[in-house]
């Protein structure tokens, strides 16, 4: 009866839903949760596309706003049953300073945390990453881990240590009370590398990939597994999370969850393949065609370029010595804890999630031409 009783009543609130997880999240939540009475969307930058969802039954209503602005945040939480916080600085190529992504991915999320606080909200999802556990910078690989693996997590990118200490802000605040009294009830996901419809890097990737004569060269050893993850599975864990949490609170506040599917443990260029393959484009050599140590000095010489060129132009290339490092260490997750704390089972197979993703780069493809 509880249920029934909640039909159509409750306010979501999700930050970032404009990119490319918060639109997966977004229209996952309009698609999966009917107890939806109103989908608040907050975002730096609004896409066009929200029009489109003004339609159905649920009032949806788009937020422009920033999430380093606490009052900004606060009017967009007030009256919202749970927040889905998904917005961050996703800046692994230097691109900004590492003060703009401390404040963007920390002090957002603190401005996040005390709007819960002190409008009453009681259900907070945060979006950590994988990066939070690592690599770290002494490149120990993390084989087919779980939530409980020891492993010495250190970091020096402000990305990853942004990520980690806004994770850390978040668990901390579980328990905390909130206007009208109740307890702050907190969780993180851990993707790994999301890939799906609408992903940025891989876009990229295809488009070097088409200035090459449709070739890329191979520079990772196959050997070297990456984990990943479809886009539209971490969608779905959102959306069961936040459910969840609403009815089994003890168990899962405070606790984090890595996101995971069945998408096969592979390099990050052999996964790519997958899907550049069929549109085309060729991974050249079985084996990496520069030793590590030149391609190390490539990165590199691209972070020098990088701070030379800056008062001139941004010069931010994918091969940087974190990436590099990223793309070269064993990082895989193998893991149950979603399912049996909440159920969890992938929306998505593998097949679905790799032809989903095809058709999208070629519509890409065809949009292009
Ligand atoms: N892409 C990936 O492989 C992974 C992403 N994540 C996390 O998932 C979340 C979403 O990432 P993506 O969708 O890939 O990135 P994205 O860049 O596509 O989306 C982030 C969204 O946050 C918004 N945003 C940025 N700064 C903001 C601000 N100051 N105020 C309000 N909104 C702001 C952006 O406009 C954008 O719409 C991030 O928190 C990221 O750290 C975690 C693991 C892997
Ligand atoms: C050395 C190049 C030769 O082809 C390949 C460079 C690939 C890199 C751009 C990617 C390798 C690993 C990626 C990161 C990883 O999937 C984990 C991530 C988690 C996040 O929270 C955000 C994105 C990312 C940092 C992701 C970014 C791109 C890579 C570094």
């Amino acid at each position: 009866m509880a249920d029934s009783a909640q039909a159509q009543k409750l306010v979501y609130l999700v930050t970032g839903g404009c990119g490319f997880l918060g639109e997966h999240v977004v229209r996952m939540l309009l698609q999966q949760e009917p107890r939806l009475r109103e989908l608040r969307i907050f975002d730096l930058h609004l896409g066009p596309w929200l029009e489109e969802l003004k339609t159905g039954p649920v009032q949806v209503t788009a937020i422009q706003g920033d999430v380093t602005q606490a009052h900004e945040v606060a009017a967009a939480v007030a009256g919202a049953h749970v927040v889905i916080h998904t917005a961050g600085l996703v800046d692994v190529f230097g691109r900004a300073s590492p003060e703009t992504i401390h404040e963007v991915n920390v002090q957002g999320t603190k401005n996040v945390i005390e709007a819960c606080v002190q409008t009453g909200t009681q259900f907070l999802v945060y979006t950590s990453s994988m990066e939070v556990v690592g690599p770290n910078i002494k490149g120990h690989p993390f084989y087919r881990g779980n939530e409980d693996t020891p492993y010495e997590a250190v970091h020096r990118h402000p990305y990853p240590s942004s990520k980690a200490r806004a994770e850390q802000l978040v668990l901390e605040a579980n328990g905390r009370k909130v206007r009208g009294g109740l307890p702050l009830v907190t969780c993180a996901l851990r993707p790994t590398g999301i890939y799906g419809e609408g992903h940025q890097i891989m876009r990229d990737i295809y488009y070097q990939g088409l200035r090459l004569g449709g070739r890329l060269f191979r520079a990772i050893p196959a050997s070297v597994e990456h984990g990943r993850v479809y886009v539209g599975n971490v969608a779905w864990m959102h959306v069961l999370v936040a459910r969840e949490l609403q009815q089994r609170p003890a168990l899962m506040g405070g606790q984090v969850y890595f996101c995971y599917d069945k998408s096969p443990y592979k390099s990050y260029e052999d996964f790519n393949m997958e899907f550049l393959g069929p549109c085309g484009l060729r991974l050249v050599g079985t084996r990496p065609l520069l030793p590590y140590w030149l391609l190390m000095l490539l990165a590199a010489l691209n972070a020098l370029l990088q701070w030379l060129l800056r008062p001139l132009l941004l010069y931010a290339p994918l091969l940087n010595p974190y990436t590099l490092a990223m793309a070269n260490t064993t990082f895989t997750v193998s893991t149950n804890k979603a399912q049996r704390h909440f159920g969890y089972e992938p929306l998505f197979s593998w097949e679905e999630s790799r032809t989903r993703t095809i058709r999208w780069m070629q519509a890409m493809d065809s949009s292009a031409q």
